[in-house]
């Protein structure tokens, strides 16, 4: 029996992981699976050192395979931010909603063709060895000037992809999964979990 253990809390982001990650793992868990009281510190300077410290401070504790996401949405009219920010940009406790509202604000008197942003997922994965794996994904788009559709989460009701007119959350779960930002990070990690898992390469 193998299993993965996802080193995130963020249940919209589980959700698409254990959708995303394929046929490679027979269980796949995430620190809401189970008791704990885990609390990663996120004080990195970019999604890669983010994902890296949050892969290895799980693996440590658990000595199982391990696959963290840092994630978040660059804004072009705002010089790349929210970017590592995006899970902070309105404060520690504050909401969706919250950061949404924040954003939109920002961006009241932005027009139309400078609302230009990307959603960006770094992946890094620990095998049962402990050797480290990175893929990164970006998605370009814009963001909307209202809120628009019940899907998915975080930044999803405000993200347009480009090459449609609705937003992430207006989109069915099936298509962001086909587009977004994770699910090019994963094209890229399912290469190498192909090679780990099916080619022998190691234990499994
Ligand atoms: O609309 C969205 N659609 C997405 O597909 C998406 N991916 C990431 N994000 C946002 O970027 C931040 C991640 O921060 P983040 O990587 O630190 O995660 P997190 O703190 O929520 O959970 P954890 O995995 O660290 O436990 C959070 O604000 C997320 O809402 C997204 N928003
Ligand atoms: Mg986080």
């Amino acid at each position: 029996m193998r299993k993965l253990l996802v080193a995130t809390k963020n249940e919209g982001k589980a959700r698409e992981i254990k959708q995303l990650v394929g046929s490679y793992f027979d269980d796949v868990v995430t620190l809401n699976d189970f008791d704990n009281n885990i609390h990663i510190i996120e004080d990195g300077s970019t999604f890669e050192e983010n994902a890296l410290n949050k892969a290895k401070s799980i693996y440590l504790l658990f000595r199982q395979p391990t696959l963290a996401d840092d994630s978040g949405l660059e804004v072009d009219a705002l010089g790349g931010r929210p970017g590592v920010m995006s899970a902070r940009y309105a404060g520690e406790n504050a909401t969706d909603e919250d950061r949404i509202k924040k954003l939109l604000d920002e961006l009241k008197d932005v027009p139309e063709n400078r609302r230009g942003a990307q959603f960006v997922c770094v992946l890094v994965f620990i095998d049962q060895q402990g050797r480290i794996y990175q893929t990164k994904g970006i998605c370009r788009g814009k963001i909307a000037f209202e809120t628009r559709g019940e899907n998915g989460f975080g930044y999803d009701p405000v993200f347009i992809p480009d090459g449609f007119d609705k937003t992430f959350a207006e989109l069915d779960s099936q298509i962001k999964n086909q587009i977004s930002h994770r699910a090019k990070a994963f094209e890229n990690l399912k290469k190498i979990l192909g090679e780990i898992y099916n080619e022998g390469t190691c234990d499994k």
